[in-house]
């Protein structure tokens, strides 16, 4: 094998002296740092998909970083984070000098028996709103194309848990439309199932303030108000997706956290459900002022607890009988949440090192696994039994659990998708 576009490459994009480290989000770094990265993970990401026979992602963001940072992410084929076991070999291969690449890339062919001729890898991308994100994609393709012309599928600016879910997609047709419509369509036949749905919404205030973070979160969000705004009333605050120095910038999920106050942009109103995404929309903060004016955050550690009331009083009502309940938290998390869900929920809790990876994989060993990072990342998952369960029992008329168990229906659909919830009767 001949590694001559590879060899080109790695001369045209120069790796500054620094080395950096494949971590819980991937790469990140200033973004005028990260050319080299940018090819080198192309060539990871078509080495893993080729490894695996399916289709991989790779998104180009820094998330809630500042404007002039970037990232970049590999998205496995099943839509999760890219496997621990291949985080050296990315790690490896971004840092090492142009004459170890040759020696490197043998050996990950060699190791993991990779067929380059047989099958083609092909990689799907997307990427945030930082100026820097699109060149870096450009440069990504070259590298998914060096070694054998492997296939870059652009889906152009988009959020996170898109990315996710187009992969998923992708290698398991069942989950849904491969495409960004079939997302939006997912999302939505959830959202209006439950809407329309046996809720009671006597106590229900329409409408929420949403802080987008300046970030690619405001588009998806405005497609989502086309179809909702009957339903419940957005109104946008930093939604300027395209003005440069605005990305994060005193806004979005991450200011919320730290500064425990409203973005500056956004009326003071009392009483007045707001909502925060960050820059690449994986992220998702609720918050609102009391009629004192005293500021109340719902967190990840509050939505944990919300959500697992919500659906410990569903499980009860459905009569299912040995449904395993998980909430899996960080260090981060506020104690008095996990005492409260220990003592009063009786919920057992797990603590794992920061990371989405670390919480969803311990969330996967409960039938109904919920996971916070107090920062605003987090879903539920539903285990396959549980969904057997769920589809047996709502057959059966005597546990009239069909409306029950909407919502458990919808979230499992969302996996990968970082729950949007929008909580009702505060
Ligand atoms: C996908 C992922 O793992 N993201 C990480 C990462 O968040 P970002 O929103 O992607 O910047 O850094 C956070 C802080 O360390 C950590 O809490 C989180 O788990």
């Amino acid at each position: 094998m001949h590694f001559l576009k590879v060899l080109t490459g790695c001369e045209k994009y120069v790796k500054p002296p620094i080395n950096l480290e494949y971590g819980t989000a991937g790469f990140r770094a200033k973004a005028i740092l990260l050319n080299h990265v940018a090819f080198r993970i192309g060539i990871v990401a078509y080495l893993r998909s080729v490894s695996k026979q399916k289709v991989v992602g790779l998104m180009i963001t820094a998330s809630h970083n500042p404007e002039d940072d970037n990232g970049m992410k590999i998205i496995d084929p099943d839509g999760g984070m890219l496997d621990y076991s291949w985080e050296n070999i990315a790690t490896n291969l971004v840092n090492c000098n142009n004459n170890e690449i040759e020696d490197i890339l043998t050996n990950i062919i060699v190791s993991y028996k990779l067929d380059l001729i047989k099958y083609h890898g092909t990689v799907i991308l997307g990427w945030d709103s930082r100026i820097s994100s699109e060149s870096l994609v450009d440069i990504a393709c070259e590298g998914i194309t060096s070694i054998n012309g492997g296939e870059s599928k652009k889906i152009g600016l988009c959020t996170t848990p898109m990315v996710h879910y187009l992969v998923k997609c992708t290698n398991d047709t069942t989950y849904g439309t491969a495409t960004i419509d079939g997302y939006y369509d997912k999302l939505l036949n959830a959202f209006n199932k439950l809407w329309n749905g046996k809720n009671k919404r006597d106590k229900y205030k329409s409408s929420i303030f949403f802080d987008g973070a300046n970030g690619v979160g405001v588009l998806a969000m405005k497609r989502i108000n086309e179809v909702i705004k009957d339903k419940i009333k957005i109104e946008f605050y930093n939604a300027d997706v395209h003005i440069l120095g605005k990305l994060n910038f005193e806004c979005g999920a991450d200011y919320i956290k730290q500064m425990q106050q409203f973005p500056p942009t956004m009326p003071s109103e009392t009483n007045q459900r707001c909502v925060s995404f960050d820059g690449d929309a994986d992220r998702i903060l609720y918050y609102y002022l009391d009629d004192k004016k005293n500021f109340h955050l719902l967190d990840g550690d509050k939505m944990s607890v919300l959500i697992a009331l919500f659906l410990k009083k569903l499980v009860k009502r459905s009569m299912l009988k040995d449904v395993s309940f998980g909430i899996v938290q960080t260090a981060y998390a506020n104690g008095n949440s996990t005492n409260f869900i220990n003592e009063k929920l009786k919920i057992e809790t797990s603590c794992v090192k920061t990371g989405v990876k670390y919480l969803h994989h311990k969330a996967m060993q409960y039938d109904i696994g919920i996971y916070f990072e107090a920062n605003g990342h987090g879903t539920v998952l539903f285990s396959a039994e549980l969904k057997n369960k769920i589809d047996v029992a709502s057959k059966d008329t005597k546990y009239v659990i069909m409306n029950v168990f909407t919502f458990a229906k919808v979230i499992l659909h969302f996996k990968y998708c970082h729950l949007r919830l929008i909580f009702q009767d505060r």
